[in-house]
């Protein structure tokens, strides 16, 4: 598939996450063996420690904590990574397991230099999809950062969905129409008449975060879509994330109790954490970013955002080489793809939304310029940890 295709041509002056790249795998010598490793499934990461499930879904299912190997000291480990695990991987009270491989991923999300961290920094591994959400009112929904949102998701190989939140608030026919050249499943949620917000929300009022119902169904309907996947929930302070991941998962933020399978209570850094989803099929996995806000768009190449509009992405052959895509762009050849009818009828509308996200996209590349490129640190590694 080309979108993860995509994943096997990184810069890799930005990004060195070599032991990954597809076809670049390291000579058996320099690769330890470690043929009684076994696989985990990284919930969290705090501080050089990571959380990992392991045994799936098995009767020996447990919670393992991991040091990571000196060899993979440079690369970042995330939330969503499959991971090789050895040493003591009982899970018993304070044992310590050795983390030695990161798998191959099937995606890689990640978010660059925005105007107050210019920094490129990984958010999530192996997540099938993105669920963008925004509030139809309180707080207004903006266009901009569900169009950067989007374009973060096709640059990783992930699905986007868009979640709609507070529409017993507002009717959002209107935002849903802004998007309906893009192929996007839309979710739509309210709460119940005794919960939510019809004022704003005051810190003052004593409300635990997140305790509104949400309606069932709407509920019953972002469960279907989440249903055997791993999605990655994003979206600003106030929108309903918190409402509506403990509507999913029955964490339970509010009284700060610890969830058995993420020890979330224990969890203190703005890291994205993995969260299940009771009653759903295995392999069902919520991912909270309660620390992205925003997300910073440096590091996309726009041929990735082409290639998730299936109908367009043929014509960038005839682009000249490096090109934008952008309207102005000399000889992008999107224009006369979409005018020879190669799109079909709808051609000319999905052709405007793909321009509305390449510009959300080269905005930033102009900051980034701006800016002048940083490197990503240790992602969550304290000085002198071995
Ligand atoms: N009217 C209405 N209010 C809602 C809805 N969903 C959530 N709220 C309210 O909106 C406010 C913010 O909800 P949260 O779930 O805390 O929002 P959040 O996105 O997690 O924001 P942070 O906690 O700041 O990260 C709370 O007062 C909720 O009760 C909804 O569908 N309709
Ligand atoms: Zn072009």
């Amino acid at each position: 598939m080309s979108r993860l295709g995509s994943l096997g041509e990184w810069d890799e002056s930005r990004v060195k996450i070599r032991a990954n790249k597809k076809g670049s795998r390291p000579r058996t010598k320099d690769r330890p063996r470690h043929e009684d490793s076994v696989t985990g499934r990284i919930v969290t990461v705090d501080r050089g420690r990571y959380r990992a499930i392991v045994a799936e879904d098995t009767p020996e299912e447990r919670l393992v904590i991991a040091a990571r190997a000196k060899e993979l000291r440079r690369q970042p480990i995330v939330p969503g990574d499959l991971v090789q695990l050895v040493g003591d991987t009982s899970g018993a009270k304070d044992t310590l397991a050795r983390l030695v491989r990161i798998d191959e991923r099937a995606s890689f999300l990640r978010r660059s230099a925005d105007d107050t961290d210019p920094v490129e920094r990984p958010v999530v591994a192996n997540a099938d999809q993105l669920v963008i959400v925004v509030a139809a009112a309180n707080p207004e929904p903006r266009t901009g950062f569900i169009d950067r949102a989007l374009v973060a998701a096709f640059d990783a190989g992930i699905t986007p969905v868009l979640c709609i939140t507070k529409c017993d608030l507002k009717d959002p026919t209107e935002l849903i129409e802004a998007y309906s050249a893009i192929d996007i499943t839309v979710l739509a949620t309210r709460t119940l008449d005794s919960g939510g917000d019809a004022a704003p929300h005051s810190p003052e009022a004593n409300e635990p975060r997140g305790s509104a119902d949400v309606e069932e169904s709407a509920v019953e309907a972002v469960r279907r879509a989440c249903n055997g996947k791993v999605s990655v929930l994003l979206g600003h302070s106030g929108v309903g994330k918190s409402t509506l991941v403990n509507a999913l998962t029955g964490a339970d933020r509010a009284t700060g109790g610890v969830n058995a399978v993420t020890g979330r209570g224990r969890h203190t850094s703005s890291s994205a954490l993995m969260l299940r989803v009771p009653d759903a099929d295995p392999g069902t996995w919520i991912i909270d970013t309660p620390g992205v806000r925003s997300f910073g768009l440096a590091h996309v190449e726009p041929d990735n955002v082409v290639a998730a509009f299936e109908d367009l992405a043929p014509a960038v052959a005839d682009c000249e080489r490096g090109c934008t895509h952008s309207p102005t762009a000399p000889g992008c050849a999107l224009d006369a793809w979409v005018a020879e009818g190669h799109a079909g009828p709808t051609g000319p509308a999905r052709l405007a939304s793909l321009r509305r996200l390449i510009q959300a996209e080269t905005d930033e590349h102009q900051r980034e310029k701006h800016l002048g490129h940083h490197p990503a640190p240790e992602p969550d590694l304290p000085k002198g940890t071995p």
